[in-house]
């Protein structure tokens, strides 16, 4: 494909496990084509030794803005924590980069803020908890069946290396069945908790439990419980190949986008 006409795009957090996972998928995508990445080291490596990928050439930065301005990218993708995540996407703002972000750890306040800005800027984006098709799915149908199911438990499965808890899906998966569940606090009125944190994190009276365990990828339930009957949603990562068709296809929307979205259960048709 003719390199002019390649959507170019910056990576940051290269040698983490999404961004690894990210470079590969745009290594071999003919329309992508990677810019450069930016890590919290390794400046002036190349991308192609650090992550052992041969015929791939690519600067890394250890500055974001050095690297935008230099590099002037179409898209920023971002998996690697939420200080991280919110500078880098500032910077994208700033450089009229558009950005694509799957580092969890956003509120909806920093999410409005980002969005005035680039409605603003006419910039396209996105931010999404949860680039897995199925997962999004799950959060859909869980805000469905939250009409018919008051009483809901979400349990969400990673890896034990994941460093935040709850993870950035079941707050949306939350937040979301939160738009059509009449508000309730769930549980016997008089439940006492006997070690604390048994019953999970509260939100707006559901239940939230975080499991880690070495083996795990990414994988969540939402148990809905009636009188005689029990409805559960699930969905699994088992290979972070699961994300990557999303990710693509944000990369793509983006590029047509002039405000920034959050989620991608908004720009799937
Ligand atoms: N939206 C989605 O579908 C998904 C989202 N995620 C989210 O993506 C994020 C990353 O997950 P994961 O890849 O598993 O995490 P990792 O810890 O494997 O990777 C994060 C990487 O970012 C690097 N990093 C830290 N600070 C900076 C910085 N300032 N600039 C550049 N790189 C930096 C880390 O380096 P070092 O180790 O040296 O600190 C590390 O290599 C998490 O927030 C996770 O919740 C994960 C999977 C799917
Ligand atoms: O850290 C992970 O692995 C994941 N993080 C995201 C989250 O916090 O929801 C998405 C997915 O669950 C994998």
């Amino acid at each position: 494909m003719d390199e002019t006409k390649k959507i170019r795009i910056v990576v940051a957090g290269p040698r983490g496990r999404m961004g690894a996972e990210t470079i590969r998928m745009i290594h071999r995508t003919p329309e992508f084509s990677l810019s450069a990445a930016v890590d919290d080291g390794n400046d002036s490596a190349n991308v192609g030794d650090l992550l052992g990928i041969s015929g791939l050439n690519a600067r890394v930065y250890s500055d974001i803005e050095d690297c935008l301005s230099a590099e002037q990218p179409d898209v920023l993708i971002d998996f690697t924590n939420p200080e991280a995540g919110k500078k880098n996407l500032q910077a994208a703002i700033d450089f009229g980069v558009r950005p694509v972000i799957g580092t969890s750890g956003f509120s909806n306040e920093e999410v409005a803020d980002y969005q005035k800005q680039m409605g603003e800027k006419k910039l396209g984006g996105i931010i999404a908890p949860n680039f897995a098709i199925g997962a999004v799915l799950v959060m859909k149908f869980s805000q469905m069946a939250a009409k018919y199911f008051p009483d809901v438990e979400i349990i969400e499965m990673h890896h034990d290396g994941k460093k935040d808890a709850p993870s950035g899906t079941a707050v949306k998966t939350a937040e979301l069945i939160e738009k059509t569940r009449k508000p309730k606090k769930q549980g016997a009125p008089d439940e006492k908790e006997t070690l604390q944190g048994a019953r999970g994190a509260d939100f707006d009276g559901m239940r939230i439990h975080s499991v880690r365990l070495p083996g795990l990828v990414a994988h969540q339930e939402v148990l809905f419980g009636s009188k005689g009957e029990l409805l559960t949603l699930r969905h699994d990562s088992m290979d972070r190949a699961s994300f990557m068709t999303g990710v693509a296809y944000s990369v793509r929307t983006a590029m047509s986008l002039e405000t920034l979205v959050y989620g991608l259960e908004n720009i799937l048709d």
